[in-house]
């Protein structure tokens, strides 16, 4: 089965997406994600100019040696957009090949594991009564893990936390799209110590209102230094989360040492991350619970299902992230690994826009708390490609972060 076109789709249905379609010479087609959020064109064209014409030719069968030869061959190794265009192939053969054995993607790796793979949806609020409205609206929609942002006292508006702006045309949708349409990003403010401040407040006043059980889960997205990590997971210990997410820029893995020698609130990173050795000392010296990085942006289904054979040595589960900027494609692909995998943990779950699934079309079933694959060979994408076309790529992009004093700060 010969790969006889690769085509990159640019379209905009509620935000930007990038998605390949391979073609093969018996008109099998294979859809991959390539969506890197704010900087989409990148791996559009790192596939559209770079890549696409060496694999026409190629056997689509040969997923292993078609990524090898896309890693190796790049010569320059790792980065967000070269394994993003790499997920997208990896994906995308991974589609064709099942669809050739005539089933579900998650059967040819290694069949179910559990029921269901089990999401956690994003509640937020600038303050308390918004908060638990939109934690009870993700309880009345089935979900049994919610994570938890809100505002902080001072600061006009913080990350995770829907407001009228931030939400895009939804408009306080319980999910936020943080990437905005712009020509330039928005410039957000950040206050570390009014955040370390009220954080432990805010858990202590959900836990009063909804029980011990409610998985709780919190993103510190990347602000805190070491220390205030340490001091962050410890006040949060009281309250029993499930995972306390990117708690400090990790680029430095032994960055994570001091954290995880002082506090037991299980931690999750990685979502900016692409490849295995990003994760070699967070993984070998247990200093993180969950693995974040999804099948979209670390190499596609054969990237992350390496990933986590080694995390499985250390019982280390997956988290895999799961943003409105990992589509519908990238979705199908998580659950269909994440169902199969012994060493899964919990799946992020954004509510994606309705034109989103106007043009991807329903590609996983959400019930009893979690996600389930699509039946149909392959990933079940039923891409409408004429209605994508109605939507055309306009910029976007995530805020950037300054300290009060008007340092530079990660968002
Ligand atoms: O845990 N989820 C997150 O941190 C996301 O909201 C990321 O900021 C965006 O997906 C980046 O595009
Ligand atoms: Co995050």
């Amino acid at each position: 089965m010969r790969i006889d076109r690769a085509d990159v789709i640019v379209t905009s249905p509620g935000r930007n997406f990038v998605t390949l379609k391979i073609t093969t010479s018996d008109g099998v087609t294979g859809f991959g994600d390539a969506t890197l959020n704010g900087r989409e064109l990148a791996v559009a064209s790192y596939l559209r100019d770079h890549v696409a014409q060496l694999l026409i030719g190629r056997d689509a069968h040969r997923i292993e040696d078609t990524w090898q030869y896309l890693y190796r061959g790049g010569y320059w190794r790792r980065g967000p957009v070269t394994m993003a265009a790499i997920a997208a192939v990896d994906t995308a053969l991974w589609d064709i090949k099942a669809k050739a054995a005539g089933m579900p993607l998650y059967q040819l790796l290694g069949g179910e594991s559990r029921e269901r793979c089990q999401v956690y949806g994003h509640a937020s609020g600038r303050e308390l009564p918004e908060l638990f409205d939109s934690i009870r609206a993700h309880l009345d929609l089935g979900f049994t893990a919610v994570r938890v942002q809100t505002g902080v006292p001072g600061l006009p508006s913080v990350y995770g936390v829907a407001s009228s702006s931030a939400a895009g045309d939804g408009g306080g949708r319980y999910d936020y799209e943080p990437a905005r349409r712009s020509a330039r990003p928005a410039e957000e403010t950040w206050d570390t110590r009014a955040y370390l401040r009220h954080v432990p407040s805010v858990f202590d006043a959900v836990r009063n209102e909804f029980g011990p059980e409610l998985a709780l889960l919190h993103d510190a997205h990347h602000r805190l230094t070491p220390i205030q990590a340490a001091r962050l997971g410890q006040s949060l210990e009281p309250y029993d989360l499930f995972w306390l997410e990117d708690v400090t820029p990790a680029e430095n893995q032994e960055a994570l040492r001091l954290v995880r020698s002082r506090t037991t609130t299980p931690l999750a990173i990685g979502e900016v991350f692409n490849t295995i050795w990003d994760y070699q000392t967070l993984i070998s010296e247990q200093l993180i619970d969950y693995v974040r990085s999804p099948v979209t942006h670390a190499g596609g289904i054969t990237g992350v299902r390496r990933i986590m054979d080694y995390a499985a040595m250390y019982q280390i589960k997956s988290g895999m992230h799961g943003p409105t900027d990992v589509s519908p494609v990238g979705m199908s692909a998580a659950v269909h690994l994440g169902i199969a995998l012994h060493n899964f943990g919990i799946q992020e779950y954004m509510l994606h826009d309705e034109r989103t699934d106007e043009v991807f079309g329903p590609t996983v079933e959400f019930a009893g708390g979690g996600l389930r694959p699509s039946q149909e060979p392959g990933l079940g994408i039923n891409f409408d490609e004429q209605l994508a076309q109605k939507y055309p790529y306009e910029p976007a992009y995530l805020p950037t972060n300054r300290l009060l004093d008007g340092t530079v700060h990660d968002w």
